[in-house]
């Protein structure tokens, strides 16, 4: 892939803050008009990694290429190409919707007729009609982040950055974000999300499991899930709870979690025949091998650490 097809491209991007490697040699190489998607738990690096490639923050060391320009440096020239939205409401809650808007309009050099026309055709898109007036600090969750991301996407960026942007919302609204993201995607604007929550992670073109500041892998979803060091066993029947103890502690064992009235256990991929290989171990119970979820990616990922 040639450089202009990339939107980001990082080579052992690191950051550290004292003796802490917040982001530990991170490789990137992210097509434009893709969502990518950072999955990993807090405290993995997401939001230290977006600050630097946003260049809110200075690598200590590494290099960084965005929309083909080199940071630290070009962050001056990459300001009105980039939008960011931040993990944590980040506009006036004692401003109104429009007073928002307007505010960062002005801050992107948008004023007068075009800045109206641009905020109206926002308000339109974001269905926030007829609450033009209302404070933004009165607003739901969801309404905050469909405001949030009409302000991030207001001077039309080529490239958005969105850090944990569905933490405060409900399913639904999650849902229907997701959907605006398409939407944005689909007219040609490359977005950078960072979550924790595996069926947004599923939904991204791309992504990299990030787990204590390093990228633990990187690839579509279903490449990842495909190519996935362990096989997955369901477990069906009585004493699960006993069951689990007792298998987590074979070494060939990733990960035994229980999901309903089942045990789902990771079973590391040298095992060829995991179904024989289990059988003596769990008795009479029934056992079912199953296809991997972005979650057993990341459990084996991150050697079962993390159990989301
Ligand atoms: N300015 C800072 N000074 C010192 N340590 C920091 C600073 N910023 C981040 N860190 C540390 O770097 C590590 C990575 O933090 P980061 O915020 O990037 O993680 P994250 O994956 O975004 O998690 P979260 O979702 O909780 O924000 C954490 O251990 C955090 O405490």
């Amino acid at each position: 892939m040639t450089q202009h097809e990339l939107a980001i491209e990082t080579q052992g991007m690191t950051r550290t803050f004292g003796s802490l490697k917040a982001v530990n040699e991170v490789d990137l190489a992210i097509p434009r008009g893709t969502i990518y998607g950072f999955l990993g738990p807090n405290g993995c690096g997401k939001s230290t990694s977006i600050r630097m490639l946003t260049g809110l923050l200075r690598p200590s060391h590494g290099d960084i290429k965005v929309l083909g320009k080199t940071l630290p440096g070009a962050e001056e020239a990459l300001r009105l190409r980039i939008g960011y939205m931040t993990q944590k409401f980040s506009l006036y809650d004692n401003l109104s919707v429009v007073e928002n808007l307007i505010f960062v309009a002005n801050i992107y050099g948008l004023a007068g007729k075009k800045a109206k026309a641009r905020i109206q055709e926002l308000l339109k898109l974001y269905d926030l009609e007829g609450q033009e007036t209302q404070m933004a600090g009165s607003m739901s969750g969801g309404q905050k982040q469909r405001l949030a991301l009409a302000a991030a996407t207001l001077h039309k960026p080529e490239l958005l950055f969105l850090d944990e942007p569905t933490s405060a919302v409900d399913p639904e609204n999650r849902r229907e974000f997701w959907e605006r993201l398409f939407d944005l995607c689909s007219v040609g604007t490359t977005i950078l999300v960072s979550t924790h929550y595996m069926d947004e992670a599923e939904r991204c073109h791309g992504l990299a499991i990030l787990e204590q500041g390093e990228k633990r892998a990187d690839g579509s979803p279903q490449d990842l899930m495909q190519q996935m060091d362990a096989r997955v066993v369901e477990v069906a029947g009585e004493g699960l709870r006993a069951l689990k103890q007792q298998l987590t502690t074979e070494p060939n064992v990733l990960s035994a979690a229980q999901i309903g009235s089942r045990l789902r256990v990771l079973v590391k991929k040298q095992i060829k025949e995991p179904l024989t290989w289990l059988t003596p171990k769990v008795g009479q119970r029934i056992l079912t091998e199953v296809r991997p979820s972005l979650e057993d990616v990341f459990v084996t990922c991150t050697g079962g650490r993390h159990v989301a």
